[in-house]
């Protein structure tokens, strides 16, 4: 990489100073022309305008390939270490219209870098010195002249532009964010909206942060264009100067018009800088946003030297396990309103810290001895989904530990956790491709026969036998309901078949008849297989062997079905009232 952008350097500085020397030479060869001398004194100089105008060329498509060439590796690497700081879970989570214009946005921005800022500049600056060098031969204080002109179009100007650019593009970078969240709103919740009648609410905020972007950017290009005729006007100014300079001194015709055109040419690559100093603001944010990204702490914190796993029957014990989930980040305020604070001072003012949640799961032990089955039921928000998170290690627990044949969990390898004890997640995903591939994700390898029958436990045959195999399925799930998508990741998780199975509510969203039938062949398929189920629905439960009822994160209630709806207390009261609404 370093040498390639050493070349592409080389090779735009050539091409620009081939640029420099075709008009120094072509001025000479016009105006002594223009004194009739015998043409042999002119042959150097007509070589000279043609090998100038031709390696002019050779050399700025050189240089357009090297830096392109280089520009488009740099992006792609960004994007690669983006991608790798995003496998292993983070805590907390970048996603949805933010991290995909970090992605796209942010990662183009070092292109821009190298293509539009460092390599013109580097560029630029060899063409200066030469064109000051050359002035300086001809008569020095046209070359101080000069290079004045081109400190101040090529330094002072792009300080200038980026100093006045940092101010709207920390107000841009958020007001385009909030656009593109807003924008993200309407396009994936456009049902939701329109189910709620808030559809024209939420597109008129869309088109209030399109008018503040809108604004903002207008302003953005004055001072963009301003900078540019400031830039010109320096241009002309200074070549004016030295045209003065020369004929007060007496240098003659020949002399000046060289150091007059060749001033001219030397602001060429100077005078972009400008626009690059403006946009280097930009860039900078970028680079930060996605610092930020690959700066997220993963979730759980991996073993220098992973210990070997252990193989199955597998034991796991949870010993008075708390987890406690960071506190949700503070809600930055709009675009508009920080700026504004930020003008007045009123940004400065501290914020308060936020209060320490309460622990999600809290002093839970448990144990999955091969073969066992055990239900967590509880109401909504009582730490299910966190205890099968944390036994997933995509959560760090605070204390307690969780073992696994006696080996601690923060002692493997997480991956290695996850092919022990994995299955159904709370909300499960379906890929854009076909449902076999869905399927296969869990288990490449696995036989058509195992397909099958992965899809009879998961009581999806029906569906699969009318879509077909080879259906697409959409990124959004939009052709596949509710109920199927939870069948299609319950199928995913039977067929990836674990040591330890994790259910998260595998009936969730199917109707009342369809979620008995799926939990009673559930039942019949986790049969002598170790397995956690987090269910919301009672029936069929006899059959496993321990029922844990957590409630704000502590376990209120164990013990067996039968043990259960003869104490009082919550288990009782939901058995009730299920058997109460199936009447
Ligand atoms: N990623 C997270 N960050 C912060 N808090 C969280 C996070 N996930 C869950 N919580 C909080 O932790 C608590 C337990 O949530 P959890 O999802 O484990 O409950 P649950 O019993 O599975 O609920 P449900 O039955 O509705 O799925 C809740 O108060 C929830 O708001």
């Amino acid at each position: 990489m370093r040498w390639r952008l050493v070349w592409a350097v080389l090779a735009g500085a050539a091409a620009e100073l081939a640029g420099v020397g075709l008009i120094a030479a072509a001025a000479w060869l016009i105006t002594r022309a223009a004194e009739q001398p015998p043409l042999a004194a002119l042959s150097v100089a007509i070589v000279a305008v043609r090998a100038f105008a031709t390696s002019r060329g050779v050399f700025r498509y050189a240089e357009r390939l090297t830096g392109h060439d280089v520009a488009l590796r740099a992006q792609a690497g960004t994007r690669e270490d983006l991608y790798a700081s995003l496998i292993p879970p983070q805590s907390p989570r970048h996603g949805g219209a933010d991290l995909l214009s970090r992605m796209v946005d942010d990662t183009e921005a070092v292109q821009d870098l190298l293509v539009r800022c460092l390599l013109p500049a580097a560029a630029a600056l060899i063409t200066a010195v030469a064109a000051v060098t050359i002035g300086l031969t001809i008569f020095p204080p046209a070359a101080l002249v000069l290079l004045a002109g081109l400190a101040i179009a090529g330094a002072l100007l792009p300080a200038a532009t980026a100093a006045g650019a940092r101010r709207w593009a920390a107000r841009i970078a958020p007001a385009r964010a909030d656009l593109a969240a807003r924008t993200a709103d309407l396009v994936h919740g456009a049902a939701d909206l329109a189910a709620s009648g808030a559809g024209d609410r939420a597109l008129r905020s869309a088109l209030d942060a399109d008018a503040a972007l809108a604004a903002l950017e207008r302003r953005q290009s004055r001072v963009h264009a301003s900078a540019l005729a400031f830039g010109v006007l320096t241009q002309g100014l200074t070549v004016a100067a030295i045209v003065l300079l020369a004929q007060g001194a007496g240098v003659g015709s020949v002399g000046t018009a060289v150091l007059a055109l060749m001033s001219l040419v030397a602001f060429e690559p100077v005078l972009p800088l400008a626009a690059a100093g403006e946009r280097l603001t930009g860039i900078l944010a970028a680079v930060r946003r996605l610092r930020e990204v690959r700066a997220t702490p993963p979730a759980v914190t991996e073993p220098a030297h992973p210990a070997p796993l252990p193989s199955a029957p597998l034991t796991v014990e949870v010993r008075d396990l708390v987890v406690r989930h960071a506190a949700p980040p503070a809600v930055t305020a709009p675009a508009t309103t920080t700026a504004t604070a930020t003008a007045t001072g009123a940004g400065d003012a501290p914020h308060p810290e936020p209060a320490t949640p309460a622990a999600a799961v809290d002093g839970v032990s448990l144990a999955l001895t091969p073969g066992k089955r055990v239900a967590l039921v509880g109401p909504s928000g009582a730490g299910k989904s966190t205890l099968l998170a944390a036994l997933m290690r995509l959560v760090e627990p605070e204390s307690g530990t969780i073992t696994v044949n006696g080996a601690d969990v923060r002692d493997l390898g997480s991956d290695d956790v996850r092919t022990l004890m994995t299955g159904l997640t709370q909300d499960p995903y379906v890929f854009q491709t076909t449902l076999r591939a869905n399927l296969q994700l869990a288990g490449p390898g696995k036989s058509e026969e195992a397909l099958e029958a992965a899809v009879r436990q998961a009581k999806l045959q029906t569906w699969v036998r009318s879509v077909g195999w080879e259906a697409e399925l959409g990124e959004d799930a939009r052709t596949v309901s509710g109920g199927q998508l939870q069948r299609l990741a319950l199928a995913r998780a039977l067929l990836y078949d674990p040591p330890v199975l994790l259910l998260d509510e595998p009936a969730e969203a199917l109707d009342e008849q369809t979620a008995d039938e799926l939990m009673a062949d559930l039942l019949d398929a986790t049969h002598g297989r170790t397995t956690l189920l987090v269910t919301h629905r009672l029936r069929g439960l006899e059959q496993v062997d321990e029922i844990l009822v957590l409630e704000h994160g502590r376990v209120i209630q164990r013990g067996t079905h039968r043990e259960l709806v003869e104490r009082p207390g919550y288990y009782r009261d939901l058995w009730e009232s299920e058997m109460l609404t199936r009447r």
